[in-house]
């Protein structure tokens, strides 16, 4: 089948002879627009520039050869840090510049505080109720407050502190464990990252764990892959070429199975905590307190069977509907991005002895021979810090931001249409000689002195994006990566699994899907440096 490549991820062309029905119908179509079009305001306004458009395809070809955050990139240095660019029918407005940035998620931010819809989020999220693709507006506002409230508080993230520790240092014994041969660590830092947030969700006991666990990895899987059908929304007809789309609707069945159990299973339990006193048992998980609220609360929406599954809450959708999105929604858009600045950060160290020998003196230095590495040491290491910022800025997952303009607007002087998509470019401005010194060194000693942050103050550095739609996962997402770093430097001693040596060898090829990670895992061997500590000695 011919292969179109667009966000380095393949998007499988229909066979030729849909192909060419597809060209005529498109063409027909195109045709009596364009008569409409004409007495259309829109088609006055001026638009950013942007690369030369054919009929139908627009100028899909000229992302051809590169992964989409360079491709993009490449057009941009041609045609300007604000472009406008047809894929297909979808008019984008690509965003490389830090000014645009603040007009479009600081100045004009309500106007753009929206994401495009997308086949992905259509078949796997529950009627559409995830709250991280749903329309701005009061089901949104509701959502992202509940969710903040409830699991990504300063206060909720600190009360994980002990399912972290207990599980990075799971991880820590089974990497000593391999003796110094070679193992994936790739693997297992998703794996920790992936129980760390099954356990925060579900509670420790849930017995559909590792189920949930596994249906989420194929759910990432599937989440990258932009189809062609997606770039023709109006052709309905053009889904039913879609086999990924099948794919994802099947696995949709099989979570929502797994989810009515694990629902039901909290939901017993809650009964009888609920019946003595009108609380969620303390300390309970986010299932817990969502069926809790679903009771007690009286907001505007009620929070769904959906909800709780894509951990969610909405207008009232079906009575099955009350209760799981969110949960699958926090899980998914939670693990992958953590474990991805991991396995860069990594890389980079490897790559940069200097970088690494420097962060591990910190942590050998200020830990003084303990033998575990507690969160509270964190604070104190300045360094390890600026290597996570480091890394998110050359390795941002999510590289391109998405967002859609609600209504008409001017930025930088020209004319935004409404319902364009917003693409913005955070892997560019990361690598941007006009605001970075020797931007492609990784060089973690630029941000010790700086008060660049990610928290949304700087508008050329923004891996968690910026404005009222700013990840709320940052204080989550930091604690564990800072962790888990901390333990494997302060521990090991690190080399690569081929025995090749460093720092010359190590690749760095990426994959773009809707994130950005490593192609190859990174296979290491890892050297003990420090007793361990008896299991007894953790935190309880
Ligand atoms: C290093 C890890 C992470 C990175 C780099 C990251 C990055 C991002 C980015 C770029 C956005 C879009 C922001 C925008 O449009 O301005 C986003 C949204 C979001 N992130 Fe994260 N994220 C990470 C971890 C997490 C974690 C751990 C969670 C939750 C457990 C989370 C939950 C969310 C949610 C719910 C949204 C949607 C917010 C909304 O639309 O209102 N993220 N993230």
């Amino acid at each position: 089948m011919t292969k179109f490549v667009l966000c380095s991820t393949m998007i499988p062309l229909p066979p030729p002879h849909v192909f060419l029905t597809v060209v005529i119908i498109f063409l027909f179509l195109a045709f009596g627009k364009k008569k409409r079009r004409s007495t259309n305001k829109d088609s006055i306004s001026e638009l950013p520039p942007g690369p030369k458009r054919l009929p139908i395809i627009g100028s899909l070809l000229q992302m051809r050869g590169a992964s989409p955050h360079q491709a993009l990139n490449n057009l941009a240095m041609r045609h300007g840090p604000i472009m406008s660019l047809q894929l297909g029918e979808i008019l984008a407005i690509v965003i490389t510049s830090p000014k645009a940035v603040m007009e479009i998620l600081k100045i004009h931010e309500p106007a753009f505080a929206q994401r495009p819809r997308l086949g992905v989020v259509e078949s796997l999220s529950y009627e559409y109720s995830s709250f991280t693709f749903s329309p701005y507006g009061e089901y949104w506002r509701q959502m992202r407050k509940i969710c903040v409230l409830e699991f990504l508080s300063t206060k909720r993230v600190m009360s994980f502190r002990s399912i972290r520790e207990q599980e990075v240092w799971n991880m820590i014994k089974a990497i000593g464990d391999f003796d110094e041969k070679p193992f994936n660590l790739s693997d297992l830092m998703l794996s920790v990252i992936n129980k760390v947030i099954a356990r925060a969700l579900l509670g420790d006991r849930c017995k559909y764990q590792e189920e949930f666990i596994s249906l989420m990895k194929e759910v990432m899987l599937l989440s990258g892959v932009l189809e062609f059908p997606d770039l023709f929304p109006s052709m309905k007809f053009l889904q039913y070429t879609s086999r990924v789309k099948l794919a994802r609707e099947r696995l949709h069945h099989k979570i929502d199975v797994i989810l009515n159990y694990i629902i039901e299973d909290h939901k017993a339990k809650l009964e009888s905590v609920i019946n003595n006193e009108n609380k969620p048992p303390a300390g309970g998980d986010l299932v817990d307190m969502l069926l809790h609220l679903q009771k007690t609360s009286d907001l505007k929406f009620y929070i769904t069977m959906e909800v709780i599954k894509n951990v969610t809450m909405k207008e009232p959708l079906s009575e099955r509907a009350q209760t799981l999105s969110m949960t699958q929604e926090l899980f998914s858009v939670g693990t992958e991005s953590s474990s991805i600045v991991l396995e860069w950060a990594m890389s980079e160290m490897l790559r940069n002895p200097r970088v690494m020998q420097k962060a591990q003196l910190e942590i050998r230095d200020h830990l003084n021979g303990k033998s575990l590495v507690k969160e509270s040491d964190i604070e104190s290491l300045g360094y390890l810090k600026a290597v996570v910022k480091e890394t998110l800025r050359l390795h941002p997952p999510i590289p391109l931001v998405p967002r859609e303009a609600r209504e008409r607007c001017k930025i930088m002087g020209y004319d935004i249409p409404s319902k364009a998509n917003i693409i913005i470019n955070a892997w560019a401005l990361g690598r941007d000689a006009e605001n970075w010194i020797n931007p492609e060194e990784f060089l973690p000693e630029r941000f010790l002195e700086s008060s660049v942050d990610f928290k949304g103050n700087s508008f050329h550095y923004i891996p968690f994006g910026n404005g009222r739609r700013i990840c709320p996962g940052i204080n989550y997402a930091i604690a564990g990566i800072e962790l888990l770093l901390a333990q494997l430097l302060y521990h090991f001693d690190w080399g690569l699994g081929d025995g090749k040596k460093l720092p010359y060898v190590l690749d760095m090829e990426e994959t773009f899907t809707i994130t950005l990670r490593r192609k190859n895992p990174l296979v290491m061997i890892a050297k003990s440096r420090i007793k361990f500590a008896d299991e007894g000695t953790l935190p309880a």
